[in-house]
């Protein structure tokens, strides 16, 4: 495995304050970044942190300091220092009886104390702090800090809603609940007092931001109504094209004063990159961010909108794959999901199913041949149950389908990937000479679908922090749900490397266990422990 490479200054250890970890040119940030820790605002202090590059096979997972140990808060930078507090609008009525958040207010980042390293699912327990030369190369354990900043509206603000100038963009690939999150900030913007015109939506992505023939929205309530009831997202989006330079000087001549990115990785770094170009060039905005990946690939955060919704989505393409199956002959019904190098839809999407026996996802290695081979297990499945239903992420089997061979890259630098659907159908039609294989992949349908209810909660909460934050002058943070809480973090802890499956972690496991499916290559479990040991 390639080893990390450090830029940066010389570096010391870091008790807390999480590590930028690079995957690559993609997540290059040039300097290294600073972050800041705090206990109290008297004590706060600022540390300088490295860069760190690491493959896109490591997993990366935060080893975070225990709550009864340290009152450490994983801070967001603020634009407090520049601007004037005033009181909420809905000081008057005590936000409508509820209350407000203290800045002081905060969740715990881990809800979980292992025993050990030895406790099922444990990861960096005891783990020292990040780097190559210490722990495995296969997970990197980030240190945080025990605590991250409660979201939710605040007493004081920082921007006067009637002079606030706002700009919503989103980027990146489609994901359910695109429109429901623009809905959500508009809406929550004119409930803060921002007039009707003062909202800029920006068309198909960054490069909306200076494409002439692209020409920026004016979003209302009125504009929004009924938005989250369609797929997509009504300002479009797209690849590529982030000149953060000529981003920042549109924000500087149109007086935004907040801008909202719904992105993933990508356009999470394209907003910690529009933030430090802010800073650098006296540009007052704050730059906030709702985390979009249909891959459930940010850090730290329970899970990203629509992600349910693609999961359910997905049954209805595994239920024909096994109607299919079940009504042929040594029927192999095959399913492609999205996930690039996450699992996670194929491991959900098969768990839900009920009806998945193979499920391959790009964070577990497979042998197509050989006694513990895919198809040895997919023979023995055919012999016991008739059909086989199998789902496999389109990240899988890359390092078969393509060794050796040269990724193209995306607008975005994302890797294109070689097609594992139709590669895995000729492999088993190859191989499985009177069976009959059906062959499904509804990626781009399950993308575009309107939210199911969950979801539509889910991104109408993360859109109305996503405003409270931008009010109480929070910026370079984006908003997540952590334990179940709605936590504002800094953006570049949570993109430092795509979250992925833990093959050793519970729910991986749990799936395993309860389909029967064993791992196709050799691993170190004794036989005897095996799920299912192929003859
Ligand atoms: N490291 C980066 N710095 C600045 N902008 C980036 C970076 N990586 C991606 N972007 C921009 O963010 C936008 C969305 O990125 P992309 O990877 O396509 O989708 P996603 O946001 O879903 O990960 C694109 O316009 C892309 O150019
Ligand atoms: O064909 P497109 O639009 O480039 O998208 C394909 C990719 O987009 C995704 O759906 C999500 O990617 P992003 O999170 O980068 O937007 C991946 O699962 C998939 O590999």
């Amino acid at each position: 495995m390639r080893q990390p490479t450090l830029s940066g200054p010389p570096v010391r250890p870091l008790p807390v304050c999480a590590s930028i970890v690079q995957l690559g040119q993609r997540y290059l940030h040039g300097a290294a970044l600073r972050c800041q820790t705090a206990t109290t605002k008297s004590a706060r202090r600022t540390l300088t942190i490295r860069s760190v590059t690491y493959t896109d096979k490591t997993l990366t997972a935060f080893a975070v300091e225990s709550p009864d140990q340290s009152d450490e808060v994983l801070e967001c930078p603020t634009l407090r220092d520049k601007l004037e507090p005033r009181p909420s609008p809905w000081v008057i009525n005590n936000n409508l009886g509820g209350g407000f958040v203290s800045d002081e207010d905060k969740v715990a980042l881990s809800s979980m104390k292992f025993a050990s390293g030895s406790s099922a699912g444990a990861t960096c327990v005891g783990a020292p702090a990040l780097d190559g030369e210490n722990g495995t190369m296969d997970q990197v354990c980030v240190p945080l800090p025990a605590w991250g900043i409660r979201a939710g509206a605040r007493e004081t603000i920082y921007f006067n809603p009637a002079d606030t100038n706002v700009a919503i963009v989103t980027c990146g690939g489609l994901c359910p609940g695109l429109n429901d999150v623009v809905q959500g900030l508009v809406r929550k913007l004119e409930d803060y007092g921002v007039p009707d015109g003062n909202i800029l939506g920006i068309r198909y992505g960054y490069k909306g931001f200076y494409d002439r023939r692209h020409k920026p929205v004016v979003l209302t309530r009125k504009v929004v109504e009924g938005i989250q009831l369609a797929g997509g997202t009504i300002l479009g989006t797209s690849r590529g094209g982030a000149d953060i330079r000529e981003i920042v000087k549109r924000i500087d001549m149109w007086a935004i004063d907040m801008l909202f990115v719904v992105g993933g990785n990508g356009g999470n770094a394209g907003a910690a990159a529009i933030q430090r170009e802010c800073d650098k060039a006296g540009v007052t905005c704050s730059i906030i961010s709702a985390p979009k990946s249909i891959d459930n690939d940010i850090l730290l955060i329970d899970k990203c909108f629509g992600f349910d919704t693609a999961v359910e989505e997905a049954q209805r393409a595994i239920m024909a794959a096994k109607v299919e199956s079940t009504s042929a002959y040594k029927g192999i019904g095959l399913v492609k999901l999205m996930g690039r190098q996450s699992g996670f839809i194929t491991m959900q999407a098969s768990m839900a199913s009920g009806v998945v026996d193979v499920c391959l996802i790009p964070e577990v290695p497979f042998a197509l041949k050989g006694s513990k081979g895919l198809f040895a297990y997919v023979e023995k499945v055919l012999e016991e149950r008739g059909h086989c239903v199998m789902c496999i992420a389109e990240g899988a089997g890359q390092d078969i389908l393509a060794a050796g061979s040269h990724h193209d890259t995306d607008l975005s630098g994302n890797p294109i990937l070689k097609d594992v659907g139709p590669w895995m159908r000729g492999e088993l039609k190859a191989h499985f000479k009177d069976a009959d294989i059906k062959y499904i992949d509804p990626s781009y349908m399950i993308r575009s679908t309107p939210t199911i209810s969950a979801d539509r909660i889910y991104c109408k909460v993360l859109a109305h922090n996503a405003v409270h934050a931008a009010f109480a002058g929070y910026t370079g943070c984006t908003v997540g749900l952590v334990n179940t809480h709605y936590v504002y973090l800094p953006i570049p802890v949570v993109i430092q490397a795509p979250r992925k499956v833990d093959p050793k972690g519970k729910t991986w496991n749990r799936l395993r266990a309860s389909i029967g499916m064993p791992n196709f290559v050799e691993e170190d479990i004794p036989a005897e422990c095996r799920v299912y040991a192929p003859a």
